[in-house]
């Protein structure tokens, strides 16, 4: 098995064009010829927003693992900078942090290139700071990207909320909320939407946003979501979310509502197998890897509430929650998992086999899911 937790290795680089002052650069150096290849065709994700204002942060956090406290040390990125994530992890794309000072005038800022490739923009806001400037800067932002690729997925992350009270947080996202609105009402912009998380890098809301953001991404979100919404009701489990192991980001759940609590427990219930799987799984000279084919976990709680983890897919995992009695039928779960994760690899292999696929998954006909065959909870076969 091939996943890394050591520092995953960067395929991105930085780029620098033109001659602006201080090397600021907004358009991207010409890569190389490998890098044209594999890199061209890859969704893209922006982050961007004024100076300090998390970006680079969020960026380190979810996708390397970097704990919060030492991003107090990062440096200003004065460069874009393009993070390759698919090498480490299910989902494909390119991280693009942006420089805070980014100038949209000038001549080096190629908005073409920028945009045309853009599936998700995210526009991070430092909600500790006064945002009036951030919110101009927003309003331009999506309008120049609008123009380009009326396609792009927005999101404004209202970021660095762990020190506002509750109700100061509600009350900034309102705000924040109906000013960016009604300056896109002012530009005749109305058709541009707008989704708003609250975040911060020192709790599970900075993955739960962004998995939403890459989930508006992957086309075959139904598909997973039916398989697992299948799953689910045929094996008295409560909730389930189908995991991408490195980043912690939940691809896919099934349609009851997420609460942040069972996200978080998912998300720990991760943690606490690596480490442990880091500690006593791997061999004496430190080869071998902490997740692969055998992996799989169950944690009983005290509450009568049973978690449980097993392997899909060399990245991702699936995580569910349910009641000590549901998990009586052990078999029934087990059996009705071999389908699911059956049905789960027949996403990819259509996915791997579509030349040019930019997401892994690929969309599942109806006939196969519907030659699944899963067994009931009484025990007849459906
Ligand atoms: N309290 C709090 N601080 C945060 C959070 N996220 C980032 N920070 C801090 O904000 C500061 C700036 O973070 P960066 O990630 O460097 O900001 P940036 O937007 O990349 O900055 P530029 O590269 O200058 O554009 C750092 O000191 C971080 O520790 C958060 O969620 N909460």
């Amino acid at each position: 098995m091939s996943i890394q937790y050591d520092e995953p290795t960067l395929t991105g680089s930085y780029g620098v064009v033109g001659s602006f002052p201080k090397s600021f650069g907004y358009g991207v150096e010409e890569p190389d010829m490998e890098e044209t290849s594999t890199s061209a065709d890859k969704p893209r994700i922006l982050l961007m927003g004024l100076r300090r204002s998390g970006k680079s942060s969020i960026q380190k956090v979810v996708f390397h693992k970097m704990s919060p406290n030492e991003t107090l040390f990062l440096e200003s990125t004065n460069k874009i900078y393009k993070d390759d994530i698919s090498s480490s992890s299910f989902v494909n794309f390119q991280i693009w942090d942006f420089p805070g000072q980014v100038d949209f005038f000038d001549p080096t800022f190629d908005s073409e290139m920028i945009f045309k490739g853009t599936g998700a923009l995210i526009f991070v806001i430092d909600a500790q700071d006064d945002y009036v400037e951030a919110l101009g800067r927003l309003h331009l932002t999506v309008s120049r990207a609008y123009k380009v690729n009326p396609e792009i997925n927005f999101a404004v992350f209202i970021h660095k909320v762990d020190g506002l009270s509750d109700d100061h947080k509600i009350e900034t996202q309102r705000d924040i909320h109906q000013r960016a609105n009604d300056d896109l009402v002012d530009a005749s912009l109305e058709k541009v939407h707008l989704s708003f998380y609250l975040t911060s890098i020192y709790d599970h809301s900075i993955f739960e946003a962004f998995s939403k953001v890459v989930q508006k991404l992957i086309p075959q979100l139904p598909t997973l979501e039916n398989l697992l919404n299948i799953f689910i009701s045929h094996s008295g489990i409560e909730k389930a979310f189908l995991f991408d192991v490195v980043s912690k980001i939940y691809i896919a759940t099934d349609s009851s509502p997420v609460d942040m609590q069972s996200y978080e427990l998912c998300c720990d219930m991760i943690d606490v197998v690596i480490d442990v799987s880091c500690i006593y799984g791997l061999m004496e000279d430190g080869t071998g890897c902490a997740y692969d084919k055998e992996s799989l976990a169950i944690i009983k709680l005290n509450n009568t509430t049973v978690l449980y983890l097993k392997e899909v897919t060399k990245f991702l995992a699936l995580v569910c929650i349910l009641r000590e009695e549901s998990f009586e039928k052990k078999g029934l779960i087990e059996y009705n998992f071999h389908c699911f994760r059956k049905a789960i690899h027949e996403v990819f292999e259509v996915g791997s086999s579509l030349e040019g696929a930019v997401w892994r998954p690929a969309c599942m006909s109806s006939n196969s899911l519907s030659g699944l065959k899963y067994a009931a909870m009484n025990g007849s076969a459906i």
